[in-house]
């Protein structure tokens, strides 16, 4: 392990990933390696997660090429210096931010968007100049795997490596020192990594989890509404880090949104669900019953039908739940749906405050102030209003979390941000050394008012007086001098004019 990031490291210093020539090669080498190995890609995706080679492309596969394409498009305005705002002391100097390559990262992966979460971080850190070491997870074997056999088949070999391991290998990468160290993962593992990213002070983007509250207000569509639920929810079996989580509504609605999930489930899946193309199964059979086990105790509203042998848990739909209950302590990573009645908008408001700040939060209603009253309320890494998932779709905004689902973010501009440090530049003139003597010993109460005059722009009256005068006396100067002559001979007519009428007054 050692070894091989000391290789990268070296890489990296060669000096080779930083010109933006050679990233724009490698990000569209990386295009390249999705579109010519398309199918493989596909198919080691779809194998891992029981998954469509539809629903691969549409949920990884686009949103990697669009970001490539993203980035290809604006890195050379974002690589670019851009100049600051001067202050009077730094007047006559060049003042500009450089984003420069933090060194050599490392990106944890995980496994339910094993494609999307591994290499959309990985796009950002080749975008800003850096070599990177690739982690993928363990429990998506086959992506791991194609992973570790195209990705030195288009990308420099010596910047980008892939290091494919369980825990034990984990644990080892983590012992060495990065510049960066971007996880996406479960919150207790979340710690583990910043806890080994402390001992070398290597900054952490930590992607994590959470339970994401959904709140359906009364007025509202419901079947529109429950359609974009089940869609959300059960996608990827309910393996999705920003799927809602739970819903929140008041008592009179539960029904009507059991029956139209139900609806919307026979629609989107068929009457056979375990036939479905679309509908995944559980990643590995700790998960399967761990989810199991949250399904203890609590009224099925419907679903509930489980087989062990293929991992498949129906979409369920549990009703009258109680916030105390397993189901409602822990993410639950799976196509279990909970609903917990609430009085009223406040009460929704109080129990996602009362709880730790999710990922994601959805909030359904016609009533724009009701949105926006949810918003301005409470926290989490982010809201769709009147949909689930979708903002996770669009690149301009930072996607990660806040408090215990996570810190830092990425996506487009954000990404580059992220893997970039920004540099300020100073360049001063070793002339006008005049300009300087302010700063310099002895100190005393003028300097201080001078600085504070030009830095704060804050004096003291008096001075205030005097530095009025001086101003004044020097205008009168250059103005005496500027009109020297003129000023001459109108004194001398003045004089002569004033003479003039001294004498006749007195020859009168
Ligand atoms: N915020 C996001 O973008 C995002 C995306 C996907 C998943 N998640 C969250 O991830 C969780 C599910 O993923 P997971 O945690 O099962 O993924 P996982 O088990 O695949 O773990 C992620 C990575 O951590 C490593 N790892 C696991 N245990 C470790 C240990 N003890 N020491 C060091 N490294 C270790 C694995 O090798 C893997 O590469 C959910 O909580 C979900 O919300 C978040
Ligand atoms: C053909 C329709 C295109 C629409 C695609 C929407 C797909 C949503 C993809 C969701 C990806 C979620 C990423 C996961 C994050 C955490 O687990």
């Amino acid at each position: 392990m050692e070894l091989e990031v000391r290789r990268v490291r070296q890489a990296f210093l060669s000096g080779r990933s930083r010109p933006l020539r050679f990233r724009l090669q490698q990000l569209e080498a990386l295009r390249r390696m999705v579109q010519e190995r398309e199918k493989d890609i596909l198919a080691a995706i779809a194998s891992d997660l029981c998954k469509s080679e539809f629903n691969v492309y549409s949920q990884e596969v686009i949103t990697v090429l669009g970001e490539i394409d993203f980035m290809l498009e604006n890195l050379p305005e974002w690589v670019t210096a851009k100049p600051v705002k001067k202050n009077v002391l730094t007047m006559l100097d060049e003042a500009y931010i450089q984003p420069q390559p933090l060194g050599v990262v490392l990106i944890i992966g995980a496994w339910n968007y094993p494609f999307v979460l591994t290499i959309q971080p990985l796009i950002g850190a080749i975008a800003a100049g850096n070599a990177v070491i690739i982690k993928p997870s363990e429990l998506s074997e086959n992506t791991a795997k194609i992973l570790a056999k195209l990705l030195p088949q288009y990308l420099d070999q010596d910047l980008y490596i892939i290091i494919n391991g369980g825990v034990e290998e984990t644990t080892e990468l983590l012992k060495q020192r990065f510049d960066h160290i971007f996880y996406t993962g479960n919150t207790a593992v979340g710690k583990i990594i910043m806890e080994a990213a402390a001992k070398h002070l290597t900054p952490v983007t930590l992607e994590l989890g959470g339970k994401s509250p959904c709140y359906i207000d009364k007025d509202c569509d419901l079947d529109i509404v429950c359609r974009r639920i089940t869609w959300g929810k059960y996608m990827n079996c309910g393996q999705t880090c920003i799927a809602p989580d739970y819903i929140l509504c008041e008592a009179s609605l539960q029904n009507q949104i059991v029956w139209k999930i139900k609806e919307t489930v026979k629609e989107f899946y068929g009457e056979n669900i375990k036939e479905s193309p679309d509908y995944e199964r559980i990643i590995n059979l700790r998960h399967f019953k761990r989810i199991l086990s949250l399904l203890e105790g609590q009224k099925i509203a419907f679903g509930g039908e489980t087989d062990e042998a293929t991992r498949y848990i129906a979409p369920t739909v549990l009703t009258d739940v109680d916030p105390k209950t397993k189901v409602m302590q822990e993410e639950i990573f799976g196509p279990i749906l909970p609903i917990v009645p609430v009085k009223n908008v406040d009460e929704a408001i109080n129990f996602i405050n009362e709880r730790e700040k999710p990922l994601a939060l959805y909030v359904f209603s016609h009533n724009h102030k009701l949105i926006k009253r949810m918003i301005d309320e409470t926290s989490s890494g982010g809201v769709t209003g009147n949909d689930v998932i979708m903002h996770f779709m669009l690149n301009s905004f930072p996607f990660g979390g806040v408090g215990s689902s996570g810190m830092g973010a990425y996506h487009g501009k954000h990404s580059f941000d992220t893997f970039s440090h920004q540099r300020p530049c100073l360049l001063k003139s070793l002339k006008r050394e005049g300009a300087n003597k302010l700063r310099y010993p002895p100190n005393s109460q003028s300097k201080v008012d001078w600085g504070k005059f030009f830095l704060l722009k804050r004096f003291n009256k008096e001075k205030l007086g005097l530095l009025l005068l001086t101003f004044l006396g020097i205008v009168a100067a250059v103005l005496v001098k500027k009109y020297q002559a003129v000023l001459r001979r109108k004194a001398l007519l003045i004089f002569l004019v004033v003479h003039r009428l001294r004498w006749s007054s007195k020859q009168r």
